[in-house]
């Protein structure tokens, strides 16, 4: 397999500040051993607090893990950012309030060796009627289809996702989903965390199930939904044994 992401026995504890008694840390991510294979579309899934986050960070080289190793395309993440072969959808922040949709994307752009025309991306990202609106009054939805214009500018090999379609409307998801399957068609590698189980049962190949920072699953979709009835029923199931079989 032509590895896209590999993480091995990576832990992140945080300190979470103090009591008077002794210092409170939080174990974000238990020892994760996972790789994730060129072209493979892959749905992070687990409850809030489950680690999803701090994992998707990690990737991106936002935050170091505490032990253990991660490489991205065979370097680090930091190094496979910088080479712009990673665009990523964050929950929140990475915008300018003040500045207009269709000047953050040209400002974006600029940083770009060969970015997409600035016109391509505004109507993927569905921004075209809307781009002389400033960020500050853009809805949260709208925010977010910014954000993912900003991640197709580059024509990333791995599109890394934190609830890309948080805020977005059912129709703005639809139009989402679309693009990425576009994204996934030209071989784009497709990372995403998602609490919307349907999605990720439409949409991805594999699913990563974290519980309390361990990974509990690690599965290829079509699997699951042979043993459950749907995502959702494997979820809440899988969630309530500890310790099941990551190997699925
Ligand atoms: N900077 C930080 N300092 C202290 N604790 C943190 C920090 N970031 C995350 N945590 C804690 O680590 C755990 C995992 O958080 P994380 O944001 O990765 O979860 P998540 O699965 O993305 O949750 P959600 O679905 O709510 O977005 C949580 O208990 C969280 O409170």
């Amino acid at each position: 397999m032509d590895t896209a992401i590999s993480l091995l026995r990576v832990s992140k504890c945080f300190r979470a500040g103090k009591t008077r008694h002794k210092k409170q840390q939080t174990q974000a991510l238990d020892n994760v051993t996972l790789k994730i294979g060129r072209g493979e579309i892959v749905a992070l899934l687990g409850a809030n607090g489950a680690g999803k986050s701090t994992l998707i960070d990690i990737m991106l080289g936002l935050t170091t893990p505490t032990s253990g190793q991660v490489e991205v395309f065979g370097v680090s993440p930091r190094e496979a950012v910088l080479d712009t072969k990673v665009g990523a959808v964050l929950q929140n922040g990475g915008l300018l309030p003040d500045l207009k949709i269709q000047d953050t994307i040209e400002l974006i752009a600029s940083t770009y060796s060969n970015p997409l025309p600035v016109e391509e991306v505004l109507s993927r990202a569905n921004l075209s009627e809307i781009r002389k609106r400033k960020v500050q009054a853009c809805s949260g939805g709208e925010q977010q289809r910014l954000r993912f214009a900003l991640a197709l500018l580059g024509s990333p090999e791995l599109l890394i996702l934190d609830e890309p379609t948080a805020g977005m409307d059912p129709t703005a998801r639809r139009h989402f989903w679309e693009q990425m399957q576009r994204e996934a068609e030209r071989g784009a590698t497709i990372l995403f965390a998602t609490h919307y189980l349907r999605e990720a049962e439409q949409f991805a190949h594999r699913a990563l199930l974290l519980n309390h920072g361990e990974l509990v699953a690690d599965t290829p979709v079509a699997a699951l939904l042979r043993e459950y009835s749907s995502l959702d029923q494997a979820f809440s199931t899988l969630m309530k044994e500890p310790s099941c079989d990551s190997s699925f």
